[in-house]
């Protein structure tokens, strides 16, 4: 049996919905004739009723075993107050705006729960920012730089091999491909789940009407009952900057980077700033970041921010703390930050990676009464609501944060709101996973927070290059530190530097769940394979306790 958020999650159980997809093909846009209201009235069955039931048999899923069908659940809760029953007059029971990991999320829920729903995008494909130039990109940019450091580091090869450069574009081959797979992974679950996507600009006419501006000057009008904001974010450029100027870049712009440097300047010491210093010294670039705060990451626990900042030197990265740009000059080959403190910094070219802006200065959000900040970000309450009563936001539109895991799970409650589900909650627990070179990754209180609140805590720490599995696979740095009640035992937090970081958490997280289990014991009663990584909670749980009197 598949639990519904399981269902919910893989988005892929075939054709359980019940709704016409007006984009077979992929995720490619309809022509506007074929999504004209009268056109798509005719062609959209509305079968919400047929979805009554809490259970489904699929048709696609058979037991290998026994041959029987395997039920599914429908995505309904019992006590769902449904849309359906609100008697309303508009084309669609709700139209997403944004087809990221939040827009998709939505998309799905919604759909499972028998509504009639929408997505526009501007893209020609699904995935959002997150897939073709946020996340996936660049954790497979960071994934080729990864090989390419250890390949250089085996003796076996780099005697044999020329060391060579390479610009970031070549590297980026091997993202392309895992670009293409995951926009095809994401469009079958559209398709299969019979969602119809827009391909256009949405904008806002009134409270239940959206513009979608599909061609040139072509705009479409659809109606809807209740709407979901997910249009994600874009780099924050500041007027300052040239952004066409070839040597200036931003976090999209990087990854069309067709020339070698020698040298080149991060301007903002963030994840962005972080993630891509690793990635340019490992390909073997001077690295100078330039951090306005006086800490890397300074909402990390001290002694992790720390370790980075230290291998960060170790690999040639000249980490600036407290600066702040006064003005960039630009010439053809060549750049020279001036800073504010007087240092002037030339190099062969600049990413500026300084926070992002919400996408919503296109939305007209005027028509409908509502106003972003000034980083384009809307207020929502804790059901994803905006001030608007059936408009709701989720992902980075909504700031906090900013994540694509987060995304994912904000745009799913949302939707899960919106239909009146009762076990519908927020999301508030979210690791944090850093993918610099080494990776960082963390839940729960950092020891600074602890301190400051006068929780009486011990650590427990377990150092990577004494574990099995570490020195089997090469891993020279790491650290998991376990931060645990001295009392009780429960575990307050989790601090985990070193690669394979970002998975290792997830243990940690898992037992912190689990309110009755949450305690330093749980990882010294259970036996974990050996020789892995995760042998690095026993060693941390041991050591904790030891220093417990
Ligand atoms: C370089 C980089 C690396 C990152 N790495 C990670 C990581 O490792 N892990 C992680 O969890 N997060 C990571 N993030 C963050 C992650 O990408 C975002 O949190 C995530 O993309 C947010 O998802 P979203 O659905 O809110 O919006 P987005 O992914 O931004 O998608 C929004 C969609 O809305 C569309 N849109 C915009 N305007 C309109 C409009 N008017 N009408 C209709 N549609 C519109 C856009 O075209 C876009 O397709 C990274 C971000 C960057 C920039
Ligand atoms: N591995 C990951 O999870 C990952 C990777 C990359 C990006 N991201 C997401 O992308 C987002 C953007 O990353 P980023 O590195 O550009 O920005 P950031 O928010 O991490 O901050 C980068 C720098 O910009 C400054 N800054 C941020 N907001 C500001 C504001 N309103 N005014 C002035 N300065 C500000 C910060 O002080 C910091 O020095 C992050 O929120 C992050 O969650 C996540």
């Amino acid at each position: 049996m598949v639990s519904k958020s399981a269902s919910d999650e893989t988005n892929d159980t075939g054709k359980d919905i019940h709704t016409e997809v007006s984009n077979k093909s992929s995720g490619h846009v309809p022509s506007p004739e074929h999504t004209e209201g009268k056109n798509k009235k005719e062609k959209i069955e509305q079968t919400h009723e047929q979805v009554t039931d809490d259970v489904m048999h699929h048709p696609d899923l058979v037991n290998p075993l026994d041959d029987t069908r395997i039920d599914i659940k429908s995505g309904f809760t019992k006590d769902s107050r449904r849309l359906k029953s609100d008697d309303h007059e508009y084309e669609y029971d709700a139209v997403v705006l944004g087809a990221g990991p939040a827009g998709e999320a939505a998309a799905m829920k919604l759909t499972k729960s028998g509504k009639r729903v929408v997505v526009v995008d501007p893209r020609d494909q699904v995935g959002g920012n997150s897939t073709h130039v946020g996340t996936i990109p660049s954790k497979a940019l960071r994934q080729s730089v990864f090989n390419l450091i250890n390949f250089r580091r085996d003796p076996m090869f780099t005697k044999a091999m020329e060391y060579k450069q390479v610009p970031l574009n070549e590297v980026l081959a091997k993202a392309r491909q895992v670009i293409r797979r995951q926009v095809s992974t994401h469009t079958r679950f559209y398709e299969r789940n019979r969602i119809e996507v827009i391909q256009g600009w949405a904008s806002f006419i009134d409270a239940h009407t959206l513009r979608i501006e599909v061609d040139e000057n072509v705009y479409e009008t659809i109606t809807f009952n209740k709407a979901i904001i997910t249009v994600g974010s874009r780099p924050y450029r500041p007027e300052i900057l040239d952004f066409n100027h070839p040597r200036v870049f931003d976090s999209d712009k990087i990854l069309q980077m067709d020339y070698v440097v020698k040298k080149i300047i991060i301007y903002g010491a963030g994840v962005i700033g972080c993630e891509y210093a690793s990635i340019f010294t490992g390909l073997g670039y001077k690295v100078d970041l330039i951090n306005n705060q006086d800490q890397l990451l300074n909402y990390l626990d001290s002694e992790i921010s720390d370790a980075i900042a230290h291998d960060f030197r170790q690999f040639g990265v000249l980490i600036r703390s407290n600066e702040e740009i006064d003005h960039l000059e630009t010439h053809d080959d060549y750049v020279v930050l001036h800073l504010k403190s007087g240092k002037r910094i030339k190099s062969d070219a600049i990413l500026w990676s300084n926070g992002r802006s919400g996408n919503t200065e296109g939305l007209n959000l005027e028509a409908i009464g509502l106003k972003a900040n000034g980083r384009g970000q809307l207020k929502v309450d804790d059901t994803y609501c905006t001030d608007v009563d059936n408009i709701y936001a989720a992902g980075d539109v909504i700031g906090w944060p900013s994540l694509a895991s987060a995304a994912y799970d904000q745009g799913r409650c949302a939707a899960a709101f919106m239909v009146g589900d009762s076990d519908a909650e927020p999301v508030s627990s979210v690791p944090t996973g850093i993918y610099t070179i080494p990776e960082i990754s963390c839940i729960g209180k950092t020891e600074q927070e602890l301190t400051d609140e006068k929780v009486p805590y011990e650590v427990g720490q377990a150092f990577f290059k004494h574990l099995a599995r570490a020195q089997i696979i090469g891993e020279r740095s790491g650290v998991l530190k376990i931060l645990f009640h001295r009392d009780t035992l429960e575990i307050l937090g989790i601090h985990c530097y070193g690669n394979h970081a970002s998975e290792i958490i997830h243990i940690g997280q898992a037992v912190m769940k689990c309110k009755s289990n949450n305690t330093l014991e749980y990882f010294v009663n259970t036996t974990f394979n050996y020789p892995t990584m995760a042998e690095a909670y026993r060693v941390a749980a041991l050591n904790g306790l030891n220093r417990v009197f």
